[in-house]
């Protein structure tokens, strides 16, 4: 183990988010997530007002009209069936009772966290229908950090994630189980523990909490901001590459990056230069011509991963602070809107989108790695990158097998790239008949991420191994960005001289990617 376990240098922010119906960004979700921030839920009079004249809303149009679907029907397609009114106050405690078929792993701490963050905030819309004591009990689990036990699979993801939302549901009402104080127990002992009472759902509650697109949404952000980090890293890894192979740090120029305006691979070609201190030449040719397309054209990979990140945060953020549940409840006037807002389409084609751009990267890094672990194209370098000398150099095989990893993670990520959303299939006795699967593709695109992170920490060692070769053929210096860089790297990764088994070392540096300890992993540098 040579990486120690603390690696976090992020500071904690301290301030509560204020879930008041004002619009959220994905960081805050993320910082809810990992529990670097609390909540607060607004007490501001005007709010408690509108929200709980939805719910008057609803009591007014049961009293005046009689039917509202989903409150005085049957669900979906079975909305022909009408509810007894001895059977009205049930029919919510039903819904998240037959929906209880959920299977797969249980969503980590740090997901369910995001998933609450983000129904609460698609409540605080007030166009749901639900009472304020409502917004509470979900404010009171995510503030007690008590996370309801919710299976990852079973959703189609438009008629929103009724079943693994069915868990939350179901915990609101002391029902089910959840994760307290690292231990699995009974929502109703949770809830007993933190002095809070079981909530019994008024009608449209259930729908409200249950028919929308959390689940999707609360991945997604957190997601998003993953994919960031491999785009951050994945260019520190090249500027690395690119010194280590005695590449060519020209085709990052200004002037080039000016005549095709895309702002990503401008951005990735800004971040090249500045790593590896690379002024525009005035040379007519430099000592290299052209390097092979995974370091010429990186600015071109990375850069379209680079430019889906302000489009998918559009299209994630607008699902987060969106009314996304079915019926609406206009809290003014009253009007039930009947319409689809659970189909979480934008989230799919954002997730879809996102994993491809991931895959691409990962492919690029991979195709570095192969340059590099090859003397045919490392211009010096030995093969495998193998740091042994004289009569031990026959016996080591450096780098070999950890290459071979990379190509088999690489393999796995760009087959995880098929779009989940053109998946879509009639279902619930054709009232779903097209649907988002964006839980399915935001799902897929963690785990195209989770691939990625072992790749970038693969890629990593290689890098450190490397730039320490390249050093020892020509020494000199590196330019600052990259001995930062370097440095880190030597403190926590031991050059492998002779063979070892390098997984303690990937571990590691997984965990300190996810802690954003990585040099590179913020826009400012480092
Ligand atoms: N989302 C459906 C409602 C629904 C709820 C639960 C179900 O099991 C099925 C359908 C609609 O609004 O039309």
């Amino acid at each position: 183990m040579h990486l120690n376990m603390n690696l976090t240098d992020a500071t904690p922010d301290t301030g509560r988010v204020l879930f008041d119906g004002q619009p959220l960004d994905l960081e805050a979700v993320a910082a809810i997530a990992s529990g670097r921030r609390r909540i607060r839920l607004s007490d501001a009079e005007a709010f408690r007002h509108r929200i709980n004249a939805g719910a008057q809303a609803v009591w007014r149009l049961l009293a005046e009209e009689g039917v509202i679907y989903g409150v005085t029907t049957g669900y979906g397609d079975s909305c022909t069936v009408a509810i007894p009114p001895e059977l009205v106050a049930e029919l919510p405690h039903r819904l998240y009772t037959y929906h209880g078929v959920g299977m797969g792993r249980l969503l980590d701490a740090d997901e369910t966290r995001a998933v609450l963050a983000a129904r609460l905030a698609s409540l605080c819309q007030g166009m749901s229908g639900v009472r304020y004591a409502l917004l509470e009990q979900i404010a009171a689990l995510i503030d007690h950090d008590i996370l309801p036990c919710i299976p990852a699979e079973g959703s189609v993801g438009a008629s929103g994630d009724l079943t693994p939302l069915s868990y939350v549901a179901a915990a609101l009402c002391g029902e089910r189980d959840v994760i307290w104080r690292g231990r699995r127990m009974a929502a109703a002992d949770a809830l007993r523990a933190v002095g809070r009472a079981p909530l019994a759902l008024q009608p449209k509650e259930g729908l409200a909490v249950m028919n929308g697109t959390a689940v999707m949404t609360g991945l997604a952000c957190l997601a998003w901001q993953r994919a960031r980090r491999c785009s951050l890293i994945a260019s520190r890894i090249t500027a690395l590459n690119v010194f280590a192979t005695a590449g060519n740090p020209h085709h990052f120029e200004a002037q080039l990056f000016d005549a095709k305006p895309h702002p990503g691979p401008r951005a990735v070609a800004r971040r090249l230069r500045r790593d590896l201190a690379c002024e525009d030449s005035t040379a007519r040719n430099p000592a290299r011509l052209q390097d092979r397309y995974s370091l010429r054209c990186a600015p071109h990979v990375i850069g379209v991963l680079e430019d889906a990140l302000p489009f998918t945060r559009t299209l994630i953020e607008n699902e987060l602070n969106s009314a996304n549940d079915n019926p609406l409840i206009d809290p003014d006037s009253g009007r039930v809107l009947h319409g689809g807002h659970f189909y979480g389409g934008h989230v799919a084609f954002a997730m879809d989108g996102l994993k491809t751009a991931v895959a691409n990267v990962l492919d690029l890094l991979d195709r570095q790695l192969a340059l590099l672990v090859d003397s045919r194209y490392s211009h010096g370098l030995p093969d495998n990158l193998s740091a042994a000398d004289g009569p031990r150099a026959a016996v080591n095989h450096g780098l070999k097998a950890l290459q071979i990893a990379v190509s088999a993670w690489t393999a796995e990520a760009l087959k995880g790239t098929l779009p989940a959303s053109v998946f879509s299939r009639s279902t619930e006795c054709h009232n779903q008949d097209k649907v988002s699967m964006g839980t399915i593709a935001a799902r897929d695109c963690q785990r195209v991420l989770d691939l990625g992170d072992q790749v970038l920490a693969a890629m990593l060692i290689a890098a450190r191994q490397a730039v320490t070769l390249r050093l020892r053929l020509a020494p000199g210096t590196l330019p600052p960005g990259l001995a930062d860089s370097q440095a880190w790297l030597e403190a926590h990764i031991p050059l492998v001289e002779e063979d070892r088994a390098l997984d303690q070392d990937l571990a590691g540096l997984v965990r300190a990617l996810r802690d954003d300890a990585v040099p590179g992993a913020s826009e400012s540098g480092r």
